[in-house]
């Protein structure tokens, strides 16, 4: 569904030429959900623009939903649809005129083009709103409408540039069933950005994950957490040297990693914390040192950008507070 190779993009800012994206290759097939996920200014939109055809690439390819980005863009934007950032439809317009006019814009006849606003008004919960002009619309509804624009012309593929960005929990919860149901309905493909790792957590089957233009990381949640993160084993002992101690011991775990003691806390990470701790505590026991406390935590997806970068995606990320 998309298939990209050596796609780059640069811009010039005066003397200095902005790497956005740099040789992006993936592959997505039919049916899938996959998020990108990335810091502020990793190069997710810029990536988005130009599978959109929004953004002509500086160098490589992209076919996407089967039409060669730069070839064809007209046939690609059939076949798509583009949920950005900003609002989709006018602010004075009223709901359903701004469906059936969408329908109108991708060629359906006049009777068609209302049949399927209504439709899409019962499927995104909009119907009490059909009258109301777009811009009273609250942020969670103004939303659901955006979706329902881009859905007009049932896509195949579906772009959707963090849809829940600004949304308060219980509207980011409600959008994603939404989602979720027309995606089963329809059986489409669903390429999102992200900031909020708890989203593409649960959500997405696939995680990609963008740093500095290039895709670092590309599997299931689950792999990502487990092969380049894994477990967070954490516990308290008596004293410091009780900790220098416990995490000597800790360092001979076949598995172990990021092996700190700080004051009488001593935290490593291992593949199987559930598996590693009986042993680990055996061990212990057997040096003299007394451990007070024992704890397993599982990690999070910026536990693998952490792993990966050495960094957090939550530093300077306001959006992804809380997350
Ligand atoms: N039109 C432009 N002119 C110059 N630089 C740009 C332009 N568009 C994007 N960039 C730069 O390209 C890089 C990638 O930007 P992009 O918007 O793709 O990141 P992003 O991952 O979507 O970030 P965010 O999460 O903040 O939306 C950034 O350094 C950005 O400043």
């Amino acid at each position: 569904m998309i298939h990209t190779r050596g796609l780059t993009r640069s811009f010039r800012v005066g003397k200095e030429t902005v790497e956005a994206v740099r040789d992006l290759d993936i592959d997505v097939e039919k049916g899938e959900l996959v998020a990108f996920l990335g810091p502020n200014g990793a190069g997710k939109s810029t990536s988005l623009r130009m599978l959109t055809t929004l953004l002509p690439p500086s160098a490589g390819t992209a076919t996407v939903a089967g039409c060669d980005v730069l070839a064809d863009p007209a046939g690609t934007r059939r076949r798509i649809g583009y949920i950005g950032q900003g609002n989709g439809a006018g602010d004075n317009f009223r709901v359903r005129d701004e469906l059936v006019t969408q329908g109108r814009c991708h060629g359906l006849p006049r009777t068609e083009s209302r049949r399927r606003a209504d439709e899409l008004l019962a499927a995104l919960n909009l119907e009490t709103l059909a009258k109301r002009p777009a811009g009273t619309l609250s942020g969670g509804q103004r939303r659901r409408l955006d979706i329902a624009l881009g859905l007009v012309h049932r896509p195949e593929l579906l772009f959707l540039d963090e849809p829940s960005t600004g949304l308060d929990p219980q509207n980011r919860a409600n959008l994603w069933e939404h989602i979720l149901r027309l995606r089963e309905e329809s059986g489409m493909t669903i390429f999102l950005t992200t900031h909020y790792l708890d989203e593409a957590d649960s959500m997405a089957e696939r995680v990609m994950i963008i740093d500095h233009g290039r895709v670092i990381a590309d599997d299931t949640p689950e792999r990502l957490k487990a092969d380049l993160a894994g477990d967070r084993v954490t516990i308290t002992v008596g004293d410091e040297p009780d900790a220098t101690r416990a995490a000597g011991i800790a360092g001979r775990i076949p598995t172990a990693h990021e092996v700190t003691a700080e004051a009488t806390t001593v935290s490593l990470r291992v593949t199987r914390g559930d598996a590693v701790l009986p042993d680990f505590l055996r061990s212990l026991d057997a040096a003299g040192v007394k451990a007070l406390t024992a704890e397993v935590g599982r990690p999070t997806l910026d536990d693998v950008f952490l792993s990966l970068t050495g960094r957090s995606l939550r530093e300077n990320d306001p959006a992804s507070e809380g997350a």
